[in-house]
């Protein structure tokens, strides 16, 4: 697929040249969050994550982001309460961010921009028996988002930055273990925004219960640098092309209501 770098945020366009429109697309991600549409929801439970590092298997570049993969075949990692009805395993986390520190995230909180975003990918495997599968279903999925600013080092984040250098091409694999994706969560994990949306890559289908986290995490400037050295082309191509701007234009909200679980 083609890339278009460009100089400036309005033209800057998606790594791939998306559908404009989704079949049946009215719950597609991601969105600008308006705190004053956002409505509190009292019923919405404390999120409980039960992470075990042990669980924590590679990192993979797969020509969009770099992705952290962990082993879903038991219940070792999982995410359940919130908004979500079931329990989910985690598969795999990544990140979305800019070719500068001015932009970079999917989501916005009123309209605002920062220089990355975290995912946490989980799947219901209460539902479902495999993530394949649950891609597909409008309750399959549920991804915490994480706004990430420019400021102190990440300490915790350090040990993945590190590693990146060796997925530094499409297609690279390499070990990587023992990391719990905790350390990644700010403090107040229970302050939150909720809504129903999609996958930001292909397939997009509308599979997401997207949970975002309304405090960011912190980290370096030389960080951040180190996620814009990686490459979405292999090694093998000719002209090599800087893995930046991987996010998705914002989507049509389509009447759909944005629940937080704070005042
Ligand atoms: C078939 C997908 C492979 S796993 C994956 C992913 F790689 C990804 F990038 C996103 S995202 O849409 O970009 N962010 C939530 C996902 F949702 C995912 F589930
Ligand atoms: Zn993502």
């Amino acid at each position: 697929s083609r890339f278009v770098q460009s100089k400036n945020l309005t033209s800057v366009h998606p790594m791939w040249q998306e559908p404009l429109e989704v079949p049946g697309g009215d719950r597609q991600s991601p969105i600008d969050i308006s705190v004053r549409k956002s409505v509190f929801d009292p019923n919405l439970k404390p999120l409980v994550t039960q992470y075990d590092p042990r669980t924590c298997q590679q990192i993979w570049n797969n020509g969009y982001s770099f992705l952290v993969e962990y082993d879903d075949t038991t219940d070792k990692s999982t995410l359940r309460g919130g908004p979500l009805e079931d329990q989910f395993r985690l598969c795999q986390f990544h990140f979305h961010w800019g070719e500068n520190n001015t932009w970079g995230s999917e989501h916005t909180v009123d309209r605002n921009l920062y220089p990355a975003e975290l995912h946490l990918v989980h799947w219901n495997a209460d539902k479902y028996a495999l993530f394949e599968e649950a891609v597909m279903e409008e309750n399959g999925l549920a991804v915490i988002g994480v706004f990430l600013k420019v400021g102190k080092t990440h300490e915790g984040l350090q040990k993945l930055v590190d590693a990146l250098p060796a997925v530094r091409h499409k297609g690279s694999v390499v070990e990587f273990t023992k990391f719990d994706p905790s350390c990644l969560l700010p403090e107040s994990i229970n302050e939150y925004w909720t809504y129903a949306g999609s996958l930001t890559t292909p397939p997009l289908t509308e599979a997401v219960t997207w949970i975002i986290m309304k405090q960011p995490i912190e980290v370096s400037h030389n960080q951040l640098a180190v996620f814009r050295s990686l490459l979405f082309t292999s090694a093998e191509e000719e002209v090599q092309k800087s893995m930046v701007n991987n996010f998705r234009f914002q989507q049509p909200l389509k009447g759909r209501t944005v629940r937080s679980s704070f005042t």
